[in-house]
């Protein structure tokens, strides 16, 4: 597995995943209270999914208020802006408007790492943009109906290669089994044959398996619940982690 960088320094050490908590409070007063609850838990990244606030579309706000939940996280933020098309809330800014923010966030330097959907039409300015300001993006896909096909799971980790990203991420819904083995099976290839960290999970209660596993088959990043879940199946973080350690006692 390769580790995710923030700053030239690897988010978790040895061969286990970077664990990260999404903030997903509607309020500044809600998130900020996560935020700390977050930071008691030590994670290694805090995500806020900032697409369940409800002051989104004050950009300047939102950078602030980014910066104050790094603070009180205490570890690095992960900016995210989910569509509603792949999973997230619905929200009152149009494309490039959600583009104009990620801009503000990068520039004030208040994001360590950006989450920017490989299907956005805006998604190459985007990855420029963060790029210009030496912000790591992780380029995602989510399929909240089904898990693709092996051959489509890899060519989205190489487009998010192609495309730029720092990180390549999937996120699948696993209609037996045999999909969360796909799932696994297209981020052990993609973490075995790109030159990028990769991160794959398969949703819901079927899942939830690769929350546990899924560094062993090459994934740097898995998501585990603070105080709310930000997608289904994920475990709260005492229970990852004490799962983590059982792994890394095993390897
Ligand atoms: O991309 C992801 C992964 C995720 O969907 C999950 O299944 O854990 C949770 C999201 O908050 C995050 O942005």
């Amino acid at each position: 597995m390769k580790p995710i960088l923030v700053r030239g320094q690897p988010l978790a050490q040895g061969a286990l995943p970077a664990v990260c908590i999404p903030l997903v409070g509607k309020t500044a007063p809600a998130l900020l209270s996560e935020a700390r609850a977050a930071a008691a838990k030590q994670p290694h990244l805090v995500e806020w999914r900032v697409d369940f606030f409800e002051g989104i579309a004050d950009a300047s706000a939102v950078a602030g208020l980014a910066q104050e939940l790094r603070t009180a996280a205490g570890v690095p933020l992960l900016f995210t802006r989910r569509s509603r098309r792949e999973g997230g809330e619905a929200i009152a800014l149009d494309e490039p408007q959600v583009a104009d923010l990620y801009r503000v966030v990068c520039e004030r330097q208040v994001a360590d790492l950006v989450d920017v959907e490989m299907e956005s039409p805006l998604v190459a300015p985007m990855v420029a943009a963060a790029g210009q300001h030496g912000v790591p993006t992780v380029l995602s896909f989510h399929d909240f109906q089904r898990t693709p096909p092996l051959q489509e799971l890899l060519a989205r980790f190489r487009q998010a290669k192609d495309l730029g990203a720092d990180v390549g991420k999937l996120a699948v819904m696993p209609r037996s089994k045999a999909d969360v083995l796909v799932l696994l099976q297209a981020t052990l290839q993609a973490s075995e044959t790109l030159d990028i960290p990769v991160a794959g999970m398969a949703m819901g209660p079927l899942g939830a398996v690769s929350r546990v596993c899924g560094g062993v088959f090459g994934s740097a990043l898995t998501f585990a619940v603070g105080q709310a879940a930000s997608a289904p199946g994920q475990i709260p973080i005492d229970e990852l982690r004490a799962a983590l350690a059982v792994l890394r006692s095993a390897g």
